[in-house]
């Protein structure tokens, strides 16, 4: 009897690729940010990405970076990681795993502490010298929370729709 496949991804491609798929919705022109967040067990609880609230129109908000703060995304638009927490509806995220594909800001990372995920795996760290993302990894390390960047394999996933 022939045995198993060889080729099949691995838990992380798995679910660094979800959290990728689930960036793809995001209509942000700049940054588009996935997450997933899996339980201890390796079962997929919930998925996010960065848009505005429900009610909050992508057509009517704004996208843009720079300008009066007020037509700015940035006080508008709901990050990834919270969306993927404020998705889930079964429960407790104890002990639960974050994979998210730009490291979280300190907004996302009391969220991520309180909502008691206890691991992040991230794809890119691009504003690492932002005080938002020093400011995110002093909480983490203050409350015992591990990250670690994803590596990638070299692996192109592609998926015909
Ligand atoms: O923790 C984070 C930080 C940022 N995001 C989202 C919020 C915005 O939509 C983009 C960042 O936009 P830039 O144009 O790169 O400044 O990323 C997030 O989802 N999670
Ligand atoms: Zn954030």
């Amino acid at each position: 009897m022939k045995g198993k496949r060889d080729g099949y991804i691995s838990w992380d491609e798995y679910f660094m690729g979800v959290a990728k798929l689930s960036g793809m919705r995001s209509k942000d022109p700049h940054s588009q940010v996935g997450a997933c967040i899996v339980s201890q067990d390796n079962k997929i609880l919930s998925m996010g990405y960065n848009g505005f609230p429900m009610g909050c129109s992508d057509d009517e908000f704004p996208w843009a970076r720079e300008g009066d703060e007020l037509d700015t995304k940035y006080f508008y638009v709901t990050h990834s990681e919270l969306n993927a927490i404020l998705n889930y509806r079964g429960g407790s995220l104890e002990g639960a795993k974050l994979y998210v594909s730009l490291f979280p800001c300190n907004e996302c990372a009391k969220a991520i502490i309180q909502a008691g995920i206890k691991t992040i795996v991230y794809e890119c760290d691009k504003y690492a010298d932002s005080p938002a993302v020093k400011a995110s990894k002093r909480m983490l390390d203050a409350a015992g929370v591990r990250y670690y960047q994803y590596t990638h394999t070299g692996r192109k996933l592609e998926l015909e729709v």
